[in-house]
């Protein structure tokens, strides 16, 4: 047996792309680990998926695991290329598409060849849904890490964010504190761990750790989220540019009950077969 898939990257955020409306796939954590396994499989951070859409008002279907074998609810460098996946691919030609995925409905514009425009719904801000453990609703948290107390924001864009502000994130203690925010017990869920320097009222740099993954050179919703967490902090303008280490993403978030926005690339790096042993 062989599977078609599509290697691609949105500002480094590597993906393998599965097209499971024309061929039938069965994934597991285990062969998800495999196939994200950078010397015995194809090697990626995220597996995405793309099935028929359940959803009456939904094109396709869009599913994402994390290296480590966990299906997750979102994917905000992911999304933006499934969409180029599906229009390449010839599975949907129009320049926009409505992909449905555990978070909910995701509404993707082709801008140009190289960028590409998400509508990622509104943050979630309510402890309880994101879900991080609190008594109420607040703009910044204290949260103890190993006898340490740090401010930072929680954020939900479909998948839970915690963002810390930091003055450099040369410097930011993302190897060491993000494994341990990841994994804090007032995020059941595990939580993406952002590292956030404002640079001025429109841009920003961030390192994301990700949950499932560890760093990777850019996390799209961690962008949004860190964006929605400095607007609500008055650091950011209602548009940003924040600038991460495999390239920049533009955040635009209006308030409270508005979608947050966020354009950036999608990439095709090439094409292959899955062959025996493989699945
Ligand atoms: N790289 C992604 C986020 C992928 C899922 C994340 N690791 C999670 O566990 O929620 C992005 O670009 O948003």
């Amino acid at each position: 047996m062989t599977l078609a898939f599509t290697k691609m990257q949105g500002l480094g955020n590597d993906f393998v792309v599965f097209d499971a409306v024309n061929q039938s796939l069965d994934p597991t954590p285990a062969w998800i680990r495999h196939i994200a396994d950078r010397r015995y499989g194809i090697g990626c951070d995220q597996v995405l998926v793309a099935e028929t859409a359940r959803h009456s008002a939904a094109d396709f279907r869009y599913r994402i695991w994390n290296a480590d074998g966990q299906e997750v609810e979102h994917c905000g460098n992911g999304v933006r290329c499934l969409a180029r996946f599906l229009h390449d691919q010839g599975l949907h030609r129009a320049d926009h598409v409505t992909l449905e995925t555990d978070a909910g409905l995701t509404r993707v514009e082709r801008v140009d060849d190289d960028q590409v425009r998400v509508d990622m719904g509104p943050p979630v801000l309510d402890p309880a849904a994101i879900p991080f453990k609190a008594t109420s609703r607040r703009v910044g948290y204290e949260l103890t890490v190993a006898g340490t107390a740090y401010e930072i924001a929680a954020v939900s864009m479909g998948n839970p964010h915690a963002i810390l502000r930091v003055d450099d994130i040369e410097t930011a203690p993302v190897a060491t504190l993000g494994p341990r925010l990841e994994s804090h017990p007032r995020f059941p869920n595990r939580v993406n761990a952002g590292f956030l320097a404002v640079l001025s009222r429109d841009r920003g740099d961030l390192r994301v750790y990700e949950r499932g993954v560890g760093e990777t050179p850019a996390c799209g919703t961690g962008a949004c989220a860190a964006a929605v967490a400095g607007m609500l902090n008055d650091w950011f303008d209602p548009t940003v540019t924040l600038a991460l280490t495999g390239g920049e993403l533009v955040i635009h978030w209006q308030g409270e009950g508005q979608p947050v926005w966020m354009t950036g690339p999608a990439e095709t790096v090439f094409e292959g077969r899955l062959v025996t042993g493989a699945t």
